[in-house]
């Protein structure tokens, strides 16, 4: 235990960035490898990583890859990283916070231990952009999150928006005891997958997260209640028939499938004065 507290004091030392309780370093080989393996990379692929630390996942990762764009906060792992991947044109070391920092204009994929404290902010970055060229990806993040973010139903607007473009699923569990220092709960794997046809038209991503957080802000209202505001009684019968929903169904209980087609409906037949505004 004071081996481990002496390991972590000296990774401290070295932030210039205030997510340092973050840096939990992956040591498990195992746990690496079925990482790398999930992600299926191909040769042609660009990859970010998020947070390289001290590299643990990126040279895995440039043995598949032919271009790898590691991104890192934290001054003194940026130095070793670059030390290591002196030999490695293919890796490109950056430094800096990914919140801000623009994401690879080209189509890319994404493998990542991340920092847990800033969890939300990197997912809404990589799904919930519109523009955002991420094809598919696995992410190490806690497992409470992973388990938040791949409900279905989902009683979230913003899992629910991702969930519109990509595809979400937790996949192995991975004890705390696999990284130094160890976190205070398990992580999981969360694999994201771009939707070959998103469920909803591109570009009315902001428009859904308003839909979706006015009808949550009652979870357990019943859904013909909750639409009554945004569609006549005649397009409520259709849009409900549509969609496959009882009247009577609370909110919280509706299904991606029939979010998307509500919404679908809504931004078809209703005029847009009276869609609901985030
Ligand atoms: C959970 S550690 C993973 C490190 C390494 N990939 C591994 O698996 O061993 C998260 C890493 O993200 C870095 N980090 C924290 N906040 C960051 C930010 N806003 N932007 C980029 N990197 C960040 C930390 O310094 C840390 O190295």
């Amino acid at each position: 235990m004071r081996k481990q507290n002496k390991k972590h004091r000296a990774v401290r030392k070295h932030i210039t960035g205030p997510n340092f309780t973050a840096q939990h370093l992956l040591h498990n080989p195992g746990t690496i490898r079925k990482l790398i393996d999930m992600a299926r990379l191909q040769p042609a692929d660009t990859v970010l990583e998020i947070g390289a630390g001290k590299g643990s996942l990126t040279f895995s990762i440039a043995e598949l890859t032919r271009k790898v764009i590691a991104v890192e906060i934290d001054a003194g792992f940026v130095q070793t990283l670059r030390d290591k991947a002196a030999s490695f044109p293919h890796i490109h070391i950056i430094q800096g916070d990914i919140r801000r920092m623009r994401l690879p204009a080209e189509p890319f994929c994404v493998v990542a231990n991340i920092p847990f404290s800033i969890t939300t902010a990197i997912l809404e970055k990589l799904l919930g952009a519109e523009g955002s060229m991420l094809q598919s990806g696995v992410l190490i993040l806690e497992k409470g999150a992973a388990q938040r973010f791949t409900r279905n139903p989902n009683p979230e607007p913003k899992p629910l928006l991702w969930s519109m473009y990509f595809r979400l699923d937790m996949k192995t569990v991975i004890p705390r005891t696999h990284f130094a220092p160890p976190p205070s709960v398990d992580a999981a794997i969360l694999r994201m997958v771009r939707r070959d046809r998103p469920l909803i038209p591109a570009g009315k991503g902001k428009h859904f997260t308003a839909f979706a957080a006015y009808l949550l802000r009652e979870p357990r209202l019943m859904v013909a209640n909750g639409l009554r505001g945004i569609f006549t009684p005649a397009q409520l019968k259709h849009s409900l028939q549509l969609a496959k929903a009882d009247r009577e169904q609370p909110v919280a209980s509706l299904s991606l499938e029939q979010w998307a087609s509500l919404f679908t409906s809504m931004i078809g037949h209703v005029a847009s004065h009276r869609w609901p505004r985030g």
